[in-house]
């Protein structure tokens, strides 16, 4: 049988419903930083998460995993060289995996690394309109950002977003208030989400971790990706509603991850 269950053929509820309902191995490598926001997220909506990022055992670890997310978010030279492992292994077992390049235009050492990675036939990359303008070849003005936020909105970046899908043969999605998922050609938007996902740091790393479980159940990479974005927006949402901060709202994602019905999920999508 595949690794890849591939149940999910209809919205964002039927995804959250098939991550929960075969529980995907996801395999991360990602950074310090979030580590434990991704594996919690992907825990709370019923994923297996696992981060593994030693050269020794990273090929072998994708054997196992039903998708792997690759995050630059603070590499070394070392940790690249087990990523281009992993994800090399990843495509010659027809593993989904996708690819975070966090802050890749603040420095030459990330865009370079988040380029090299770029073409390794991502499934899905997954950044805000900084990131996704730099990876596309924007100029440093032309992309802004701060360190690894973002200083642009989703929108601003569409057409870099679509030749950075055309060049690297994945979807790519793009957060921010609205976020959008293109292949280069369509082009699908997300208005889920709140002010304070920007608020906590890896929330957008952890969404890439969910992207990751979503791709893992959906075969279809402009839905998978736009599922995880409605699932993390809508419980953003939620979290919201009963935070007092970002450190409540932090511990509210988590509980609204755990308690969205997919039954209502689709009717509180915002798609426009
Ligand atoms: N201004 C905003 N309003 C509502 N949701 C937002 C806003 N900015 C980002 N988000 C949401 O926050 C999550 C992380 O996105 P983003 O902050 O762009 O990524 P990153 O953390 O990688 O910079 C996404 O789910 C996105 O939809
Ligand atoms: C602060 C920071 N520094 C290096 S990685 C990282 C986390 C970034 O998380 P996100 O991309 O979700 O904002
Ligand atoms: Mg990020």
């Amino acid at each position: 049988m595949s690794k890849q269950s591939f149940l999910a053929d209809q919205g964002p509820g039927a995804t959250l419903a098939a991550i929960r309902d075969t529980g995907p191995l996801v395999q991360n490598i990602t950074n310090f930083v979030a580590m434990d926001l991704a594996a919690n997220l992907l825990l709370s909506v019923g994923a297996s998460p696992a981060m593994a990022h030693a050269g020794e055992e990273v090929e072998e670890f994708v054997t196992l995993a039903s998708a792997l997310t690759i995050n630059t978010g603070t590499f070394t030279s070392d940790w690249l060289e087990a990523a281009v492992a992993a994800a090399a292994q990843a495509v010659a077992t027809g593993t989904p995996w996708v690819l975070d390049p966090v802050g890749c235009g603040a420095t030459k050492f990330r865009l370079a690394n988040a380029s090299r990675l770029a073409k390794m036939r991502p499934t899905i990359i997954r950044g805000n309109a900084s990131e996704i303008a730099a990876l596309s070849g924007a100029s440093a003005q032309d992309s802004g950002g701060k360190g690894v936020d973002s200083t642009l909105a989703a929108d601003a970046v569409l057409e870099q977003a679509r030749r950075l899908a055309l060049n690297s043969g994945a979807v790519v999605a793009v957060t921010g208030e609205v976020d959008l998922v293109t292949d280069g050609d369509a082009v699908l938007r997300v208005a889920n989400g709140h002010m304070l996902l920007t608020r906590v740091t890896a929330a957008g790393c952890a969404l890439t971790a969910l992207t990751g479980a979503a791709a893992a159940v959906c075969k279809d990479p402009m839905r998978a990706a736009r599922d995880a974005l409605v699932i993390m927006g809508v419980a953003g949402e939620r979290a919201a509603a009963v935070a007092r901060g970002p450190g409540s709202f932090r511990v509210a994602l988590l509980d609204a991850l755990y308690n969205l019905e997919s039954a209502q999920l689709d009717e509180e999508a915002r798609l426009p």
